[in-house]
Order: structure tokens, then sequence, then C-alpha cells
């Protein structure tokens, strides 16, 4: 199954410019029988896929070339291997080079012996038969939820993603996946119409998920745990990939998505559905969701109905209650007695905001605070992982840090908090404007102010789309074959459209001439390049010759 000396130097090629060893790239004619019978594929198909698809940064042909290739040296991927880097689409570039050279039916295999991780489970998918490129993605999808999990690990170093394409992936849930098939079904299901270029997919997971373990790990270490609140998919991968521990779906989206002044509005079922969002965003971090307001008060088997459907619908792995009342008490042993975990909150809790008369801080006279002591305790008993302490004085929070043998987690509670957890729109400043500065609350602090860099943006949008600046040629990417144009044209004339008729022929040659004129000045910036740079790499200008030609009126 040789494929000739062209492709060896072509695969040498790919490998340099991914910054692969050579060896990761190993072509047909060095594997031996069995590492061969393991792994072909062929890498027209490939080219077929990755060019097929048109994948910003190359995501996906990144993907199948990782696949097709053996794995790197150790679980992390080196950072000019993620999709952040451009040498991605490069790689796929060469290969698609590399598979026209030595005629589409050469085959390119893996080694297998190089198919492991470090920790000795296999990478990536080692057999790929010789399917049509639809069927090689969903195969690729379905490999991609055999990657291994690594045993807990405490410190994470967020991976670089790409910026405008941030890691978009199902949540795998990999207990889920063991414990009770029908827990993940809403979350991991491929559509039954997968959609040509999976953009959400994503790579595939190489991180361990946070559990109960994890946080345990980290509390008694003494490491701070971090949290922060999710409602919908993309929060959910922001929050995930900056490396989070916990992500809380808060009944706080009564107010920071839906608008209302307290949190008192959402219902169970609006919650499962930002739970559902937030899951499928999520792979590493914890997730908890917020049981609201009404659904576990009247009695504790209520409490336990609500909490299951927060794990069976919401793909959550625990829940948080408020209060530390006997009742509320009562409710989270029940529900832990399910065996699902649950977070108590202590201190100020929203959802009384009707008997306490708004968003006070709490516990700020000492018998207030031994009544939140208390409650704490008791949740602790009653068999909670960890609890929030929101909106009492550091002190206060520091004692009863420290009785407790769970961690808490602070919000307006001061520094010695076992963590700390934010709402993600305060912490991002999504409400930057003066009319929301009212409902952040004091103890926020403001990381960004993402509010004025969104308002910007449409501004700048509604603008250029009023002066007809937006889309132009650059975004206006579909053609038409110049004949194609010209049958249109005479078609409507004969209909007795001549207008229609002049309308498609003007922007025909309008887009045309843009496109000679970026041809031109692509032409141009790459010659001087050479000149400049004597040992460039002459990148391919076939592209920009082809689109000339076509544009010739
Ligand atoms: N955007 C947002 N951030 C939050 O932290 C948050 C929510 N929403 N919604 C649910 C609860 C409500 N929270 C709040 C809201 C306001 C204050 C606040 O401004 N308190 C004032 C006192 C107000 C009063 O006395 O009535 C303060 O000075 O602390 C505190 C906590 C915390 N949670
Ligand atoms: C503020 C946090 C702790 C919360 O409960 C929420 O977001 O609903």
């Amino acid at each position: 199954m040789s494929a000739g000396p062209k492709l060896r130097e072509l695969c040498a090629k790919v490998a340099a410019q991914s910054s692969l060893s050579a060896a990761h790239v190993a072509c047909a004619q060095t594997a031996t029988p069995s590492s061969a019978a393991l792994s072909m594929t062929p890498l027209s198909a490939i080219t077929r896929l990755s060019l097929s698809r048109r994948v910003p940064g190359g995501v996906n042909a990144w993907r199948l070339l990782h696949a097709c290739s053996g794995s790197f040296d150790g679980a992390q991927p080196s950072p000019q291997l993620s999709p952040a880097s451009s040498a991605p689409s490069d790689t796929a570039t060469v290969a698609a080079a590399a598979a026209s050279h030595s005629n589409s039916t050469s085959n390119i295999s893996i080694s297998a012996a190089s198919n492991t991780q470090s920790n000795g489970l296999p990478a990536t998918p080692t057999h790929l038969p010789n399917p049509t490129s639809q069927q090689q993605q969903q195969l690729l999808h379905h490999h991609r939820w055999k990657a291994p999990t690594l045993p807990s690990q405490h410190s994470y170093h967020p991976q670089p993603h790409h910026p405008q394409h941030p890691h978009h992936h199902q949540h795998p849930h990999p207990q889920h996946q063991h414990q009770a098939p029908l827990l993940s079904q809403p979350f991991r299901r491929p559509l039954s119409v997968q959609p040509e270029a999976a953009v959400y997919a994503g790579p595939s997971p190489r991180t361990a998920r946070v559990t109960l373990r994890t946080i345990r790990k980290k509390y008694d270490a003494g490491e701070p745990l971090t949290m922060v609140t999710a409602y919908d998919y993309p929060s959910a991968v922001h929050v995930d990939t900056a490396g989070i521990d916990i992500l809380l779906v808060g009944d706080s989206a009564a107010m920071v998505v839906h608008g209302h002044d307290t949190t008192l509005p959402i219902s169970l079922d609006d919650m499962t559905s930002h739970c559902r969002a937030v899951a499928r965003g999520a792979r590493r971090a914890f997730l908890v969701g917020d049981l609201p307001f009404g659904c576990y008060e009247t009695d504790p088997r209520d409490a336990v109905k609500s909490a299951v459907r927060m794990l069976k619908e919401g793909g959550m792995d625990a829940v948080k209650l408020e209060g530390g009342s006997p009742a509320r008490v009562e409710a989270a042993r029940a529900i832990v007695e399910t065996g699902v975990a649950v977070m108590g909150h202590v201190g100020l809790t929203p959802q009384s905001v009707s008997a306490i008369g708004g968003f006070r801080p709490q516990a700020q006279v000492a018998e207030e605070a031994l009544r939140v002591l208390d409650q704490a305790q008791a949740l602790q008993r009653a068999g909670c992982f960890a609890l929030v302490l929101e909106c009492v004085p550091g002190p206060i929070a520091a004692g009863i840090t420290r009785v407790l043998s769970i961690p808490t987690i602070g919000i307006g509670a001061g520094g010695e908090c076992s963590g700390q957890v934010l709402v993600y729109h305060d912490l991002l400043g999504m409400m930057s404007h003066p009319h929301h500065a009212k409902v952040t609350p004091k103890f926020c602090k403001q990381y960004a102010r993402v509010g004025d860099i969104i308002g910007s943006a449409l501004q700048r949008y509604r603008q250029e789309v009023e002066e007809r600046v937006f889309p132009g040629p650059q975004y206006s990417p579909y053609r038409m074959p110049e004949q194609e144009v010209r049958s249109l044209a005479e078609a409507l004339r004969g209909r007795g459209l001549g207008a229609a008729a002049e309308a498609v022929l003007e922007e025909a040659e309008k887009l045309a001439a843009a496109r000679r004129e970026a041809a031109a000045a692509k032409e141009a910036a790459a010659a001087a390049a050479a000149a400049a740079g004597g040992s460039g790499s002459g990148g391919g200008s076939g592209g920009a010759a082809g689109g000339a030609g076509r544009g010739g009126a």
C-alpha cells in the first residue's frame, strides 16, 4: 500500500506546517500490516470533508486530521494544535494537497502504537473505514464521546481556544452515560438531522470533569473554589472554558435573563430549560441547578420530585435550595437521601424577598448571626455538600466557614469563605447602563464592561446597514457563473422584467469588479511579502487567480 515518495514528502510537509513531529504523521508505507489493518483512512475523504465545509479555523478538518495522524504527546494538546492557531487549516490544506498529488486512492494510516495518550488510554479513533464524508463525520462524533476522562485533577490550565469559536461541544456527562442512559439523552443525542458543519461539536474533551471528589479535595487543600452563574449555552461555554469549578444555573435568571425584579416568578419548567442549555455547553464544571421558588417548600416529596427533574431533565449534577429553617433542612435531607447532591444557601435568601422586605444584608447583629450559623450547621448535618453564604458581614462568614466541615461559597460575604460566586452578568458588566446599575449589588466587581462592547457593536452594525456599507462584496459570498447571470437577465427581459435584469447585471458586475480588485491586492501583498522575506512560504494564490478568472466579464 505504498503511496510513493511524493506522499511521504508531503506528509513531512504536513508535519512541519502543523508543528507535529514527523513520526505523528505516519504514512502508509511505514505501517506494519497490523497497524495498517487497524487504521486505514483514505486521505481523499479527509480532503473532501475538510474542503467541503468552510469552517473558520478549520476546526473539523483539524479534528479529522488529529484522528488520522495518531495522538500527540500527552493528554494536553500543544497550543499550535488547538483550533486557535492557523496551523490546523494549513494542515488540512497540505493534507488535501498530498491527497490530490498522490491520487485519490492513496491511503494514510495511523500508527497504532502511537495512538494512546500518556495515561495509556486510547486517544482518538484508530479505525476509520471508508465512508462518505457525512458518514465519516458521524463516525467522528461517535468516537469523540469515547475519549477517556482523566483522573480527577486539581489544577486546571485553561486550554487556548479559538477566540471567535469557543469550544462548542455537547456535554458528555460520562458518568450519566454509564449510570443512566436516560438522563443523558437530551444532552448528547446527536440531532437526527446532523448539520454539515459540526461547528458546535468542537474538539474532543480532554479535561477531567469536576466532581464532588474534586471539590472536596480542593476544599481539604485550602484552595478557593470558584463558582459563576450561567443560564444558556454561550454563557456555559464561557464559564466552563475559563476553568471555573462550579457552574450555577441560578434562579437569578428570572432577573438577569427574563427581566423580573425578583427571582420569584421563574418556574421549574423555565429553570430546567436553562439547565439543559447550560448542560450542553459545559463539559468540565460541576453543574448546580437552583430549585426555584415554590417547587420545594410545600412538602419534602415535592422537593425530591423537583430535584430529580433538575437532574433528569436539566442534566445537572446537583441542586441548590434556599433557607435553613427546619422545613428546608428536611427538604434538603430528603433530596440527599434520594441520592441527589444538595448545595444549601443561607444569609440573604432572595426567594424570601417578600418576608425580608428587600435584598438586604443579613446577620448584622449577633443574635441573627448565630441563627444563620445554626441553619448552616443543620444543613451540613442534613448532608449538604456546600453552602452559599449571601450578603453577610465578613466576620460572620469567616466564623461559619471555620466551624463547618463543608465548603462555604460566599457572595457579598467577605474573603474568608471557601470559595466565591458571582452572577455572570454582574462580573462581566453586561448591564452597565445606568438603569441597571441599581440592580447590580455593591459587592460585585466588574471584570469587564461587556455591555459597552455589545452596545457599540450593535450601533456600528446599525450604521453600516443604514449606510449600505454592510454586507458589501466581502460578505456577499454566493456567486453565479457569468453564463447563468446572462441567461437569467435574458429570461427576465423575456418576461418583461427589464428592471430586474438590469439589477442582476449591475450587481454581478459590481461583485466581479470587487473580486478582481481583491485578487489584485492579494497578489500585490504576496509579491511584497516575497520581496521582503526572501524565503517566504509562497502561500497558494490559486484561489485568488480562480476568482479573478471567474469574475472576468
Ligand atoms: N444581577 C444579580 N446579581 C446578584 O447578585 C443577585 C441577583 N441578580 N438576583 C438574585 C440575588 C439578589 N441579590 C442582591 C440584589 C441586590 C442587593 C443589594 O443591592 N443590596 C443592597 C441593599 C438593598 C436594600 O437595602 O434594599 C446593599 O447595599 O447590599 C444585594 C443582593 C443577589 N442576587
Ligand atoms: C447569587 C447566586 C448565589 C444565586 O443564588 C443565583 O444566582 O440565583
